[in-house]
C-alpha cells in the first residue's frame, strides 16, 4: 500500500521534474532572444540588468504561497537567472579575495554560481580591475551590523569615477576551526580579519583567554595559514572552511547573533529605476557649524529615508569633511531630483555614486 503510494508520488514528481526541465529550457532560450535583440540595438550592449532580476526576484517572493519559503525560492530564481545570464555573456565578478572570503560568499548570492569570480589582494585592487575594464564588476564590503564601516571602501570611493550598481546584505557566521595537525589541546594563536576577532571579542574572552589574537589580511588568508601550524586555529566563515578542509570546533562564535555585513556591487553602468531603490551620494563641504545640519534639513523636507550617513575626513584640505549619504530613492524620481537640486547649491561638491535596487535576498 505505501509501496504503491510512493511509487505514484515518484511517477508524479518525474513528470513535475520533465516540465520544470522544459520550463527552464523555454525560459534560456528566451533569454538568448533577449541578448540577440540587445546586441541588435547597441553593439555595446549591457546584458546584466541588475534592475530587472531584482524586478523577477521581487515577483517571485510576492507570488510565492509555500510550502517552500520566500527566500528560498527566491534562491533558486536567483541561479535560473544566473544560468540564463551566462548564457547571454558569462560575467567576471573580482571580490576581496583569497577564495573563501565572505565577500566572494556575497558575490555568488548576488550573482549566482554560474558567473565567474575573481580573487583581489586588496580592496582597492577590486576597484581597479573594473576600472580598467578586466572584470565588468566588482564586489566590496562596505558596513558591518557590529563593527561598522569600512573606511578603505569609502575612501577608494573618493579616488575612482565607478558607479554603484547594487547591494547585498549577508548574514555573518564565524566559526572556530582547525586543521588535520592542529593540537586542539594546545592552541596558542588565533587568526582571523581584524573585523572577525572584534565581532567574536566576547567569545575569545570567555573562551580563548590565553591564545594570541593575530589579524591578518582576510579570515580565508586565516584558514590558509592554519595548515601549516600545528598549535593555531583560525575564524572564518563556511566558504573558507569547505575551500581549505578545515573541521569546525565551534559554531556561529559572534558576539552579536544578527551580525551581517553589507556589500557594494560596483560597475560602469546606470541602473535604471526598479520600483524600490537606493541612491548613494558623496558630498563635501567645509567644516563649519550647522554644516551637517544644512545637509540633513534638505532631506526631512522633503521626506526622504537616510538609511546611513557617514563621515570621512577629505584628503583635500584639512578643514574640510566628506559624507557618505545612503537614502531611499532613485534619481530619475522627481523628489529626489529636487533633494540633489538643493544639497548642490549648499555643499562643495557633490557625487552620485548610484541609484541601485534595494538588495532582495
Ligand atoms: O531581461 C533581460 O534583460 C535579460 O537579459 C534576461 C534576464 C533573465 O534571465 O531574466 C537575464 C539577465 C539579466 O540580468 C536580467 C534578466
Amino acid at each position: 500500500m505505501t509501496d504503491d503510494k510512493l511509487k505514484g508520488l515518484r511517477t508524479k514528481i518525474d513528470k513535475l521534474d520533465r516540465d520544470i526541465l522544459e520550463l527552464i529550457s523555454d525560459r534560456a532560450r528566451c533569454a538568448q532572444e533577449v541578448a540577440r535583440v540587445k546586441q541588435n540595438e547597441d553593439a555595446a550592449a549591457v546584458f546584466y540588468r541588475p534592475e530587472r532580476e531584482a524586478q523577477v526576484l521581487r515577483r517571485v517572493m510576492d507570488r510565492n504561497d509555500g510550502p517552500l519559503d520566500d527566500e528560498e525560492m527566491a534562491r533558486l530564481f536567483r541561479e535560473i537567472m544566473s544560468a540564463c545570464l551566462a548564457l547571454e555573456e558569462p560575467v567576471r565578478v573580482a571580490f576581496l579575495g583569497p577564495e573563501g572570503t565572505f565577500t566572494q560568499q556575497a558575490a555568488m548570492k548576488h550573482f549566482g554560481h554560474s558567473a565567474v569570480s575573481v580573487p583581489m589582494a586588496a580592496i582597492d585592487e577590486v576597484f581597479r580591475e573594473v576600472t580598467a575594464g578586466a572584470v565588468r564588476y566588482g564586489v566590496v564590503p562596505v558596513e558591518n551590523s557590529t563593527e561598522g564601516v569600512i573606511s578603505h571602501t569609502l575612501d577608494s570611493f573618493m579616488d575612482s569615477s565607478l558607479k554603484i550598481c547594487g547591494e547585498v546584505v549577508l548574514r555573518i557566521h564565524q566559526h572556530l576551526l582547525v586543521s588535520e595537525n592542529t593540537r586542539r589541546d594546545h592552541i596558542t594563536r588565533i587568526y582571523s580579519h581584524a573585523q572577525s576577532l572584534a565581532q567574536c571579542r566576547k567569545w575569545l574572552d570567555a573562551h580563548w583567554p590565553m591564545a594570541e589574537r593575530v589579524a591578518v589580511s582576510s579570515n580565508a588568508e586565516a584558514a590558509k595559514r592554519i595548515k601549516g601550524e600545528w598549535n593555531s586555529a583560525a575564524i572564518a566563515g563556511d566558504m573558507a572552511a569547505d575551500i581549505y578542509g578545515l573541521e569546525k570546533i565551534s559554531e556561529k562564535i559572534e558576539d552579536q547573533p544578527d551580525n551581517s555585513t553589507r556589500f557594494l556591487i560596483i560597475g560602469h553602468q546606470d541602473v535604471p529605476s526598479s520600483g524600490a531603490d537606493k541612491t548613494s551620494i558623496v558630498v563635501s563641504m567645509r567644516n563649519q557649524p550647522g554644516a551637517l545640519h544644512s545637509i540633513l534639513e534638505v532631506f526631512h523636507v522633503h521626506d526622504v529615508d537616510l538609511t546611513r550617513v557617514e563621515t570621512r575626513p577629505s584628503r583635500s584640505g584639512i578643514w574640510n569633511y566628506v559624507f557618505f549619504i545612503d537614502f531611499e530613492g532613485h534619481t530619475d524620481d522627481p523628489v529626489i531630483q529636487k533633494v540633489l537640486e538643493k544639497l548642490g547649491s549648499r555643499v562643495n561638491d557633490l557625487r552620485v555614486l548610484g541609484s541601485y535596487p534595494k538588495g532582495v535576498l
